[in-house]
């Protein structure tokens, strides 16, 4: 088996399920989930320099530029050395990825593969609770009440870029952004593509790809 100190990287699309993808390997192995989307919404939060310029991005949907993501989590994995972590929405384009390089190589790679018509139905369905992130859909995990957020009670929202209008651009740009951070990892050997129209069809292969890495922690999981 290799390496216990894993440090994975999923990749893909707006709507791929990452972050489902993400919060199952978190509860099966007890690998840390950093996602850069939480991050940026910690510093917004804060409302130091760092989140005072990525405000502007973030609520209008668009990539926040390398420079400024790239500080807000490089600063986190720096404060990680040494452990084990999972990132979720970095990199995304190629300098974020060489940046990462200069802290730490991912030693595994998971990349998502959605058609376009699946991004679409389910990012038209995606309702997300915008002070935690949580994600919630219409038809694969409602809310237990219709448009409330289970935790807190608050008003679910729908994303303007998660507009099916709005969604062939930000594919668009996904697609030419990500190209070289793929080819990266395919030269270096660590990425592993999974293709499919369902989370639960795709996770007990990653499931079990982990599995030849590190222990898990709980017993595979179903949904
Ligand atoms: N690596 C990154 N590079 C640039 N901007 C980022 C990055 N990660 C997050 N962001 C910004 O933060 C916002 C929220 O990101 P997060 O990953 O939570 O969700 P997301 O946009 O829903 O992801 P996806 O578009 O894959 O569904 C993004 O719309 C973008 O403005
Ligand atoms: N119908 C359906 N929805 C899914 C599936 N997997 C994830 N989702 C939902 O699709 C949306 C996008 O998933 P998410 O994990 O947020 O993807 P991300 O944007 O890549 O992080 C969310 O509303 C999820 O609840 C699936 O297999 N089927």
């Amino acid at each position: 088996m290799a390496s216990k100190v894993l440090r994975a990287v999923v990749l893909g699309p707006p709507g791929s399920g990452k972050g489902t993808v993400c919060e199952r390997i978190a509860r099966s192995f007890g690998l840390q989930r950093l996602s850069s989307g939480r991050f940026l919404r910690e510093s917004l939060r804060a409302g130091g320099e760092v989140g005072v310029l990525a405000k502007q991005y973030v609520e209008r949907g668009l990539l926040v530029p390398d420079h400024v993501i790239t500080r807000i989590v490089t600063a986190e994995l720096e404060k990680r050395q040494g452990e084990p972590w999972l990132l979720d929405g970095f990199p995304r384009t190629l300098g974020q990825a060489e940046a990462l390089d200069r802290i730490c190589e991912p030693d595994l790679v998971i990349s998502l593969h959605v058609p376009f018509e699946t991004l679409k139905d389910r990012l038209s369905a995606r309702w997300v609770h915008p002070a935690s992130g949580r994600v919630y859909n219409r038809d694969f995990n409602p809310p237990h009440v219709h448009g409330v957020d289970d935790l807190t009670g608050e008003p679910l929202v729908q994303r303007e870029d998660d507009k099916p209008e709005a969604v062939a651009a930000r594919l668009r740009k996904y697609k030419e952004a990500a190209k070289p951070v793929m080819e990266l990892y395919r030269s270096r050997g660590v990425l592993h593509s999974f293709s499919g129209t369902e989370t639960n069809k795709i996770w007990p292969y990653v499931y079990a790809l982990l599995c030849s890495k590190i222990p898990p922690v709980h017993a595979e999981e179903e949904d």
